[in-house]
């Protein structure tokens, strides 16, 4: 399977609407979509004649078999269905989506049954596309689902329940026995629920209800679930995510007084945000034990924790949200200057410790097994020399380097202790970290920011698993990534490159 998706929706060239939305979304989260429209519009049909029209039905239904032929759907990791145009296109997409099944097993279907919106009581007033399609959207998508997402609307008339609050939405979506993510739920006259109800279980995230929201939100809502369901988040880590980040960009489109959403507030390089600050955070930094890690979760004490190998700390139990690291994420295949950009820009914020930035070496010198062989290596890939100090991180390079993935990239941060005490202070300190006086320093510091002196004085382990200035660089790194949890953070550069596996070259704090 690779990281595409195939979309089945509507292609509204000039809103911010539909299977557009969908791609737009998947794009910035590093997926590959794949998208047949369904219809070809100018504009959302509520501003006026959209212009354009449907996709014919053999046009669409040819254009599956041509995908099929192409083994797409063997390839994909999932089918995300929206806006159809007829009941005849909705057939031919539950085939397609019967034939990816047979065939690839694994592949999530997210169904979103766009088919009205308006009073939930269950009846058909308020429909928008052909009672005949929303009708075969609900014999035949609805079974083939892993997840649905109706707004509340939708979820009455797929169930023929009246759905005016939470208990009402989840006795409905009980009877689809599927997953279901109901959006736009009332809850009293000035909030909106989004519940996400799996038969079991269920849970809920609420939002101030807001006046002229720009078209589009059911869209991107669906989109953001189907990642982070691809991204392995369920149950309340995804509703609350999807609802902050769907809030986040409602929020800076009506700011900017757009008619439609904004789709660059999704920014996926940075974590959404002001995320449920409930979800705990960890700050890593190597150490001769493996890692060491500062946990912080709202309303208790910050943890201290050893781990062998940072999968161990990927995984921990807590499940962190965010991880700020002190190790280099994504390498240079050729230099761009002296070290990658990130470090060039936290060296000019770092006047007078500029020495803490260590310069990354290029990807090619990571396979070396000598510091010899890395100065050659990295030499030959036009580079400068590396020092013995650079060659000793190596191994906790390569570590980090096997076990992150692009898509791992909203979750998991580089970030640099010294930079971020050099913030927390306004300017960078004083002392070496390694010094009394320099530890002192940043232990006020830490303590001022809610990491009290006792977790880290005395000094909590042996020196021969993890030196002191190890742990304080971690405490720091759990700061930042409380930064970067609450939407505060800078990422440097802002809009940062790529290396060759996909990974941001940058520096959070
Ligand atoms: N008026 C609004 N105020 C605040 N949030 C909204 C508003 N409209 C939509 N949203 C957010 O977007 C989500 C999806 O929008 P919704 O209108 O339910 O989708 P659809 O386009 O499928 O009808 C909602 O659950 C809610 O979180
Ligand atoms: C062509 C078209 N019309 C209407 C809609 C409904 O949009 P909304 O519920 O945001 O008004 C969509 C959503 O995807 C669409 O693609």
């Amino acid at each position: 399977m690779d990281r595409s998706v195939i979309i089945l929706s509507s292609l509204v060239a000039g809103s911010r609407v539909g299977g557009g939305v969908s791609a737009a979304v998947l794009t910035r989260a590093r997926f590959t979509p794949e998208h047949v429209p369904t219809v070809i519009f100018g504009r959302h049909p509520g501003l006026g004649a959209p212009g354009g029209g449907a996709v014919p039905d053999a046009v669409f239904a040819g254009a599956l078999d041509g995908l099929l032929a192409h083994g797409a759907h063997i390839r994909s990791s999932a089918i995300l269905t929206g806006y159809f145009a007829s009941a005849e296109q909705v057939r031919a997409a539950a085939l397609f989506i019967e034939a990816a099944k047979a065939a690839n097993p694994g592949i999530f279907v997210l169904i979103d049954p766009i088919c009205g919106d308006g009073v939930a009581d269950g009846t058909a007033d308020g429909l928008y596309v052909k009672r005949e399609t929303a009708e075969a959207i609900a014999a035949r998508l609805v079974p083939l689902a892993d997840l649905i997402t109706p707004n509340a609307f939708e979820l009455a008339f797929l169930t023929g329940r009246p759905v005016t609050d939470t208990a009402s939405a989840r006795t409905a979506a009980h009877t689809l026995a599927k997953p279901v993510l109901v959006t736009s739920v009332p809850e009293g006259t000035d909030r909106l629920a989004v519940l996400l109800t799996d038969g079991q279980t269920s849970c809920s995230a609420s939002v101030d209800r807001l006046e002229g929201v720009p078209h589009g939100t059911g869209d991107l809502l669906a989109a953001l679930a189907l990642v982070a369901r691809l991204d392995g988040d369920t149950g309340n880590e995804l509703c609350q995510h999807v609802t902050r980040t769907c809030e986040r960009v409602i929020r800076a489109s009506l700011d900017a007084r757009s008619h439609d959403l904004l789709l660059g507030a999704l920014e996926h390089a940075k974590p959404a945000g002001p995320v449920q600050s409930s979800r705990p955070v960890l700050g890593l930094d190597g150490c001769k034990a493996g890692w060491v890690g500062v946990l912080l979760r709202e309303g208790a004490p910050p943890e201290l924790h050893l781990f062998a190998t940072l999968t161990d700390a990927l995984e921990m139990a807590e499940r962190p949200a965010i991880i700020a690291i002190d190790i280099p994420i994504g390498f240079e295949g050729t230099p761009s200057g002296p070290g990658r950009e990130c470090e060039r820009l936290v060296r000019k914020l770092l006047k007078g410790r500029a020495s803490s930035v260590f310069s990354s070496p290029l990807r090619a010198a990571l396979a070396a097994t000598s510091h010899a062989e890395a100065i050659a290596l990295n030499r030959s890939a036009g580079g400068p020399g590396l020092s013995a100090q650079s060659f000793a991180l190596f191994k906790k390079l390569r570590e980090v380097d096997a076990a992150l993935t692009p898509d791992m990239s909203a979750r998991v941060f580089e970030t640099h202790p010294e930079a971020g005490f050099a913030l927390l202070k306004g300017a960078p300190m004083a002392h070496n970290k390694k010094t009394p006086e320099g530890r002192e320093e940043r232990l006020a510091l830490l303590a001022r920011h809610g990491i009290g002196p006792h977790l880290l004085d005395p000094h909590p382990f042996p020196k021969t698993r993890c030196a002191p200035d190890d742990v304080l660089d971690a405490a720091m790194c759990a700061l930042t990534a409380r930064r970067i949890a609450n939407g505060e953070a800078m990422s440097l550069p802002p809009d940062p490159p790529l290396d060759a596996c996909g990974l941001p070259m940058r520096i959070v704090l």
